[in-house]
């Protein structure tokens, strides 16, 4: 076999390990969301109130949110005005559409990297959204991309958060700058910054603590961050990513507005969306904030972290409705 076509099937069965991992890790949401929609559509007979006030209801339950879901239910409505359609499964496609229009929008840019030296990134969210792991899991990500990647253990404040980074360390191959539980994380940031430096990393990733009871603090605590970091590296730190739990619904969008711009977020880590049927998260996250999902959560092991791809995610959920509409155009075409 030759060197481009073996080079050509590793990056192929690279990208159908990915298409798997995104199918994999939604098929909560594709069991419960995506079929319910189905047969809603096949069962109900006409285009009435009962079958928008049902449509309605299971938007809402998959965590849509109930502003794009008006504005969903309003878009149909005058697309079955216009279009005078009858039948339910006629909008089906239509619906379709819509969903993968408002999932789709801007692609994801990935990481902001520094143009030469050192990456900075910081990692906030409030306690138990994965922030851990999901620092872990990335550190193991960059590192498959050939970089030297830091972690700093910031989160001094939670019992065990220590460890549990040294042990993400381990298990990712990287090093992590820590001091004993208690102390100042300005402190610790400082220490690995100049850790990082000496040692030529290329991305130092760190962790916070996510105390929820005391916003002043969390705050101020971050703020002293940002000043030890930006003495030490001034354009930095480059990306600021806010972790947040899918499984906790609409309270991920009131913590991701109560870390605002404040804090100077740059893009979110949706974790855990494999133990929810709630995926629908996503569109309400990407219609109501005005942030990026750089990365999703898919799973626990180490390579579940996969950056937000939204045709992974839209083939994933939709693949069988996509399919049935080429169907559609294939057979129009021919007759
Ligand atoms: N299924 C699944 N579990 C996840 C995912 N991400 C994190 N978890 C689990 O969520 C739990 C909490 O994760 P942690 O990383 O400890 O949470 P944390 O945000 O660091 O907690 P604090 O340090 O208290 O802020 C762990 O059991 C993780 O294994 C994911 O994408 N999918």
């Amino acid at each position: 076999m030759s060197f481009f076509k073996r080079l050509k099937d590793s990056i192929s069965s690279k990208a159908e390990a990915v298409t798997n991992k995104f199918k994999e890790g939604l098929s909560k949401t594709r069991d419960v969301f995506v079929e319910r929609v189905e047969d809603l559509f096949s069962r109900r007979k006409k285009i009435d109130e009962d079958f928008y006030e049902e449509l309605e209801e299971i938007l809402i339950g998959a965590d849509v949110g109930v502003n794009v879901v008006m504005k969903l239910i309003e878009d149909l409505r005058a697309e079955v005005r216009k279009r005078k359609i009858e039948e339910p499964s006629d909008l089906q496609p239509i619906l379709s559409e819509m969903l993968i229009a408002l999932l789709k929008g801007e692609e994801n840019a990935g990481l902001q990297m520094a143009p030469s030296g050192l990456t900075v990134i910081l990692v906030v969210g409030v306690n138990g959204v994965g922030k851990t792991t999901s620092i872990g899991k990335l550190a193991h990500h960059l590192k498959s991309q050939g970089k030297k990647v830091m972690l700093a253990a910031g989160d001094t404040f939670r019992a065990g958060a220590i460890e549990q980074l040294e042990a993400w360390g381990q298990r990712a191959g990287v090093d992590v700058i820590k001091q004993q539980s208690g102390s100042d994380p300005a402190a610790v940031m400082f220490d690995a910054l100049h850790a990082a430096k000496n040692r030529g990393v290329d991305v130092l990733l760190c962790d916070t603590a996510g105390r929820l009871q005391n916003k002043v603090n969390l705050m101020e605590e971050l703020n002293k961050i940002y000043r030890v970091i930006r003495r030490e590296v001034p354009e930095a730190p480059h990306e600021v990513l806010l972790v947040l739990d899918a499984t906790t619904g609409q309270n991920a969008l009131s913590q991701a507005k109560m870390f605002d711009e404040k804090s100077g977020l740059t893009g979110l880590v949706l974790t855990k969306l494999d133990s929810t049927s709630k995926g629908g998260i996503v569109v309400a996250i990407r219609q109501e904030l005005k942030l990026p999902v750089k990365f999703v959560g898919l799973g626990e092991k180490m390579d579940d972290l996969q950056p937000f791809d939204s045709d992974q995610f839209v083939n994933a959920l939709f693949s069988k409705w996509i399919a049935s509409d080429n169907d559609v155009d294939a057979a129009s075409e021919k007759s």
